[in-house]
């Protein structure tokens, strides 16, 4: 559903002889249609310049945008009919900010009839569908009120209300829900988690959140310094070994000291969290098996479990009882010996920060 190839943004500081800034670097994203893809990264990282590439905002410096089979760059070319056809594009559009972006001089219907006048419908249109969008984001009640009247997470209601005004096949979220409290931002990730699979919306959202990421994203891809560093469907990242994202999305923790022992971090999704694998592996292999960390969660939408275990025996001695723990349908990846209560091992890649620190960051 959104393309972009080779998608490459700098900055001019200064007029065109000025300092260069690469804000995205050769972005290759693939986000499916009916799917929900975070982008996470920290400030700085090129998510904003993405999702306003995306939709044309900004005016990418190389490569191409699809969305719903159209290339937007090729209509971004100058003149009014090249700026008619991409207008159109972006109708097709939803766009959802962090800071809500109402008219404040309007009630709430006047805000979700706007894109609506643009549009060209009559009045009596514009009303039906206007009470038809309150009443799927919770609004029914409050057409009249203004956007001072309103609470965060009602404004945010009403901001997404209006994105999907001109029914559009595609939703692009900047931050929505950044400015907003926990309790708030769960209701407001709920209503995007329903839209999407109501109306078959593809969402594509930028967050520092790795909670967003956790409780909506069915893909997510993590940036850094204007690159796509790691991407793919959440339950492929959790498999995938040294996968910065997995570990970020479902930390295991709990420290094995002995060097001459092995210890390993176990993923469990679908059938094999219900089966009795490490009783198992003891009575097979007649070893004694220490649990050093365990916790189960939803990742979305789906029960995942993980486990750090630690086995007998070095590493090189362990090949066969960890093959047994992979027929059974784990993935299972080394740990390194990390002291006590120290977090997962890290990933491998450059050196950079861990994504768990990506929200620390952002309140710094
Ligand atoms: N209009 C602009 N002119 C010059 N540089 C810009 C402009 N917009 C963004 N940048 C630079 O491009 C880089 C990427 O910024 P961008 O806002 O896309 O990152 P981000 O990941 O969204 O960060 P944040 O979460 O803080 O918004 C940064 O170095 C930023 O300073």
């Amino acid at each position: 559903m959104i393309t972009t190839s080779g998608l490459t943004k700098i900055y001019r500081s200064g007029g065109p002889r000025g300092r260069a800034i690469t804000a995205l670097d050769d972005v290759d994203l693939h986000v499916a249609e009916g799917e929900v893809y975070g982008v996470i990264g920290q400030s700085g990282a090129g998510k904003s310049s993405l999702i306003r590439c995306v939709n044309l905002l900004e005016r990418p410096t190389s490569g191409t945008v699809t969305v719903a089979g159209q290339d937007l760059t090729a209509l971004a070319g100058r003149g009014p009919r090249a700026g008619r056809e991409l207008r159109a594009a972006r109708s097709r559009i939803g766009m959802v900010f962090q800071h809500f972006n109402l008219l404040s001089s309007r009630t709430v219907q006047d805000n979700v009839e706007l894109p609506l006048e643009i549009l060209g419908l009559s009045g009596r249109e514009r009303a039906r569908k206007a009470a038809e969008l309150l009443d799927l984001v919770g609004l029914g009640e409050r057409a009249r009120a203004y956007p001072a009247q309103l609470s965060g997470g009602q404004k945010q209601r009403v901001g997404i209300a209006r994105a999907l005004a001109a029914e559009p096949k595609v939703l692009l979220s900047d931050e929505a829900t950044s400015a907003l409290d926990p309790e708030t931002t769960r209701s407001i990730l709920g209503l995007l988690r329903d839209l999407n699979r109501q109306l078959g919306l593809t969402v594509l959202l930028i967050t520092h959140e790795m909670d967003v990421v956790k409780s909506i994203c069915d893909s997510a891809a993590l940036m850094r310094e204007g690159r796509i560093v790691e991407s793919g469907t959440v339950t492929d990242l959790l498999a995938t070994p040294g996968s910065e994202l997995a570990a970020a999305l479902f930390p295991v923790s709990g420290g094995g000291e002995d060097p001459e022992r092995t210890v390993v971090d176990l993923t469990f999704q679908g059938d094999a969290a219900g089966r009795p694998v490490i009783s198992r592996l003891a009575r097979t292999y007649d070893i004694d098996v220490s649990i050093l960390g365990a916790a189960v969660d939803t990742v979305a939408g789906r029960q995942v479990g993980r486990m750090r275990i630690e086995l007998p025996g070095r590493y090189e001695d362990n090949v066969v009882p960890i093959g047994f723990l992979r027929e059974q349908g784990l993935h299972v990846e080394r740990a390194e010996h990390p002291g006590p209560d120290a977090p997962a091992a890290p990933p491998a890649g450059p050196a950079a920060p861990p994504v768990a620190a990506l929200a620390k960051e952002e309140t710094k």
